[in-house]
């Protein structure tokens, strides 16, 4: 995939360390980007809560404690009463920090060490304590200071990080602070958006200080954040020559005995964002529900190997997975797929299939599309181990099994092997029965439009989300279900404005 110029890179704590090292080397001056840091925190929290008049900062031991003693200075200067709460004592502060105290003082600010009497109290919380130096579980005192401010009820803003977050995986070991607001510097972080993280990240503001990443060469971002705009940049007005096919046929095995609705919620799905042609091979039970909601769908009931070995020759895609359950059914289905050699989309009850009976099978042309428990039983690893580590178990899978892989779960992740892009989009509606089998058809109904089945899995990832945050946003999250996002879906997939082509007569 070519770098789309919207995306934003993300990278781990050591290698901003790494990029803060290198703009303090241009510059010639560390106090200067701390200032630089403190002043943007204190322009967003003036822009989120004007008229603030009291605000309680935390700082901890080092730099990211140094960022909090100039949110405070500033604060001060501007007549907002400022508690202090400091977690070293001042005198054991060293650098850049030493400095930016020694600002608060000048202000006026008097820290009050921390201690485990204190009621922590203002209108908002500055979460100043741990940032990219962090490492492994909060200790004392840190770890009961972050219960505290949890406990507080109050807002809370976070500098570079929640503190107890792990900003390279979005893992919380113990007990993160709750933020509303996370402002983030000189290189965004791969752990703000994925995983547990996403709870107790609030908002992500990202403040590059005036570095550019990219400029300080050598530092490749570890994965980049899709925008809205690629949705537009991948898929551009249809030719007005078009015929359907060069949109791509795509099969769906779907549905085995009494799971009819996996293979109608896929196939809906696969003819809403423009395949030239949907196939369904399924239950035999399934098909005169299927032909009564989409006669455009092509339905077929397929008892045995020869029907399904048919449908696969005449298709350019199949997705195979939703409700083909474990059995006799969904076994005979994912053999023929498999030894059809055909591009695939794979997911749900194929997967758990995959990891059970399959070994030594490595592809270039397919996708899977796990969700965390899925990926952990095609690595081997518990789901809890998936969830420590996305990017880590993303990388895993793809290496293991070849193609793109998706790693769904808020903060969804697609590798192919080469890029990996992370969806910041989509919504806690989702986390309802049948979403998946949505993306699945997306994905494969994307294949035949776009230039490789990656592209079809990233690009599908960011129109699925959208499309549910489009559905949420008009009534609510709570109820969401999987055949609500088909509307929306087809509205996204035709991201520019379509003109009558009879206003050109
Ligand atoms: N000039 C610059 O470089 C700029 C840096 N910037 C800012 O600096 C931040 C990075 O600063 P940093 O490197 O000082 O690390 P930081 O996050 O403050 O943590 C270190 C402190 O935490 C402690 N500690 C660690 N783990 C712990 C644990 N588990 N539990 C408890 N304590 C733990 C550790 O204690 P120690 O292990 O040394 O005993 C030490 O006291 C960065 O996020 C950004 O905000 C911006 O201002 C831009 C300019
Ligand atoms: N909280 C959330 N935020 C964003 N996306 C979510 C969230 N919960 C679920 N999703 C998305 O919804 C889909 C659920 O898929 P899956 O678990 O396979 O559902 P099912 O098996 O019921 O079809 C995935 O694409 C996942 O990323
Ligand atoms: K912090």
């Amino acid at each position: 995939m070519t770098a789309s110029s919207f995306q934003r890179p993300l990278y781990l704590a050591d290698q901003v360390r790494e990029l803060d090292r290198r703009a303090i080397d241009a510059e010639g001056d560390g106090f200067a980007l701390m200032r630089r840091a403190g002043e943007s925190a204190y322009e967003v929290l003036c822009a989120r809560w004007p008229g603030i008049r009291r605000v309680c900062v935390l700082c901890g031991g080092g730099n990211n404690g140094g960022d909090g003693y100039i949110v405070a200075a500033l604060a001060a200067a501007d007549g907002v009463a400022v508690d202090l709460v400091a977690l070293k004592p001042v005198a054991e502060l060293e650098g850049d920090a030493r400095r930016a105290a020694e600002l608060a003082a000048e202000a006026g600010v008097v820290p009050v060490a921390w201690n485990d009497e204190l009621t922590l109290d203002g209108e908002l919380m500055v979460d100043a304590m741990l940032g990219t130096g962090a490492h492994g579980a909060p200790r004392p005192p840190y770890a009961a200071a972050i219960s505290e401010v949890n406990a507080s009820g109050c807002p809370v803003m976070a500098l570079d990080a929640p503190s107890g977050v792990d900003v390279d995986t979005g893992h919380i070991e113990t007990e993160a602070v709750a933020a509303t607001l996370t402002v983030t510097f000189v290189g965004d972080k791969l752990g703000l958006h994925t995983g547990a993280a996403l709870d107790v990240v609030g908002d992500v503001i990202y403040a590059p200080l005036g570095v550019d990443p990219r400029s300080h060469g050598g530092i490749a971002p570890v994965a980049w954040l899709q925008t809205r705009q690629d949705l537009a940049r991948a898929l551009p007005p249809r030719r007005p020559g078009s015929h359907k096919g060069i949109y791509g046929h795509v099969l769906v095995v779907a549905g085995a005995p009494g799971m009819g609705g996996a293979a109608l919620m896929t196939s809906e799905m696969v003819a809403r964002v423009g395949a030239g042609k949907v196939s369904l091979a399924t239950d035999a039970a399934h098909v005169s529900a299927s032909l009564t909601r989409f006669p455009e769908i092509m339905a077929r009931g397929v008892r045995g190997a020869p029907d399904l070995e048919a449908m696969i020759e005449s298709a350019d895609t199949v997705a195979i997975g939703p409700g083909i359950g474990n059995g006799a059914w969904g076994q005979a289905a994912l053999r023929s797929v498999l030894d059809a050699g055909k591009p695939c989309v794979v997911d749900a009850d194929a997967l758990n299939l995959l990891a059970r009976e399959e070994s030594g099978i490595h592809r270039d042309d397919w996708v899977l599309t796990p969700h965390p428990g899925e990926a952990g039983r095609l690595l081997g690893i518990s789901t809890a181990e998936v969830e420590r580590d996305r990017r880590d178990a993303v990388i895993a899978l793809q290496r293991r099994w070849g193609g793109t892989v998706v790693l769904k779960g808020a903060g969804t992740l697609v590798y192919d092997g080469d890029r990996l892009t992370l969806c910041p989009f989509g919504n806690p509606g989702m986390a309802s029965g049948g979403m998946g089998d949505a993306l699945t058809g997306i994905i494969a109904g994307l294949s035949g439009q776009l230039a490789s089945l990656g592209e079809a899995a990233r690009i599908g990832v960011l129109l699925h989300a959208l499309a549910a945050d489009a559905a949420a946003l008009d009534a609510g999250e709570r109820g969401l279900l999987a055949t609500d996002l088909a509307s929306y879906a087809r509205t996204l997939a035709n991201p520019q404005p379509v003109s009558s082509h009879a206003d050109h007569a």
